[in-house]
């Protein structure tokens, strides 16, 4: 399912939260609503599921404008970070009960039901009560019971925070399976911008109510449209080059040991990588590169070197 969104625009009170924001999803695509807490990520995708009063603007699905349809005939489900599981029922009915809502055949459940934990690599949990489940189970199962509902919308509000880094890149390895293997239109709610550029096929970063950029991972990090999204992803360092003042990424600094005006000031050990500071005639410049490359290369703080951009 496509989306359309035309200078939305959302308030609490008095306060704008969303500001005539626009932007098109594109059917199958995966977008990922990237920002600072508060920057109105979740009034946007509530916004989207319809469970929010918007001020104006358009929301169209399928070219349809969406100004009169409630929730659940938008054909969206929303997974929030708290899942609203029933903890005392097992997974297998949390699962089948945007089916037994629709009546759907008992027979038919239990082999959806089957299907699913499948899918969330969960085979053979159907009766086992969600309390009595691990925090990443319980996410594949909120996960399960979202694709039962059969949505032509996925939209995920940050399900994976309350998850250790190992569990929560997994997830999101398994909702970029999901996506792949359904082609669902989804939309993912995150503030983690390494996240956001290895699942998505667009990012839209938001800024106080605003999107600053929409696009792709490689676009936004490589052609940020201005510094505030430029430096989201990461340190930058600001270089003149004749007139201009390029920013460049500590990444894209090599070091010239065989060059000497500047000083080696600080290097700090990051496990693969380590970031070295240079007091450079420019003024403070950051350069990350790999620990054994520095190693191979033997420089220390206090040696003067010389850098050049990659
Ligand atoms: N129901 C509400 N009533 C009043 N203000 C609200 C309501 N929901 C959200 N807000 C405010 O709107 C702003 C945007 O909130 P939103 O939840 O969309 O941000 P977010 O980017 O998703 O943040 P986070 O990453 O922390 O979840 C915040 O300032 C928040 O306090």
């Amino acid at each position: 399912m496509g989306v359309r969104i035309g200078e939305l625009s959302v308030s609490f009170g008095r306060t704008r939260v969303l500001k005539e924001i626009s932007m098109e999803i594109g059917d199958g695509e995966f977008v990922s609503l990237l920002g600072a807490s508060g920057c109105g990520k979740s009034t946007l995708l509530k916004s989207i599921a319809g469970l929010l009063e918007t001020e104006s603007g358009s929301i169209e699905m399928n070219g349809k404008a969406m100004d009169n349809i409630s929730p659940e005939k938008r054909g969206t489900v929303i997974v929030f970070q708290d899942l609203r599981l029933f903890p005392h029922m097992t997974a297998g009915k949390n699962i089948a009960f945007p089916l037994s809502i629709k009546k759907v055949p008992k027979e038919r459940q239990k082999e959806t039901v089957k299907r699913l934990l499948k899918q969330v690599q969960l085979s053979g949990y159907e009766n086992r009560r969600i309390r009595e489940m691990s925090g990443g189970q319980m996410q594949r199962v909120a996960l399960a019971r979202s694709l039962a509902a059969e949505p032509r919308l996925l939209l995920l509000d940050e399900p994976f925070s309350g998850l250790d880094m190992r569990l929560r890149m997994e997830m999101g390895e398994l909702v970029r399976k999901l996506h792949r293997e359904n082609g669902l239109t989804t939309v993912l709610v995150t503030h983690d911008k390494q996240e956001a550029l290895k699942f998505s096929d667009r990012i839209a970063l938001m800024s106080k109510g605003r999107i600053l950029q929409y696009d792709t991972p490689q676009e936004i990090f490589r052609h940020p449209v201005n510094r505030e999204v430029a430096e989201y992803f990461g340190r930058m360092n600001y270089i003149r080059d004749g007139e201009r003042e390029i920013g460049v990424r500590p990444f894209d600094i090599r070091i010239l040991p065989s060059g000497n005006d500047c000083t080696v000031e600080e290097i700090v050990f990051m496990g693969e990588t380590v970031e070295i500071r240079l007091g450079t005639p420019q003024g403070m410049v950051y350069c990350v590169m790999m620990s054994k490359e520095l190693d191979e290369m033997g420089v220390e703080v206090g040696e003067r070197v010389g850098f050049r951009v990659f």
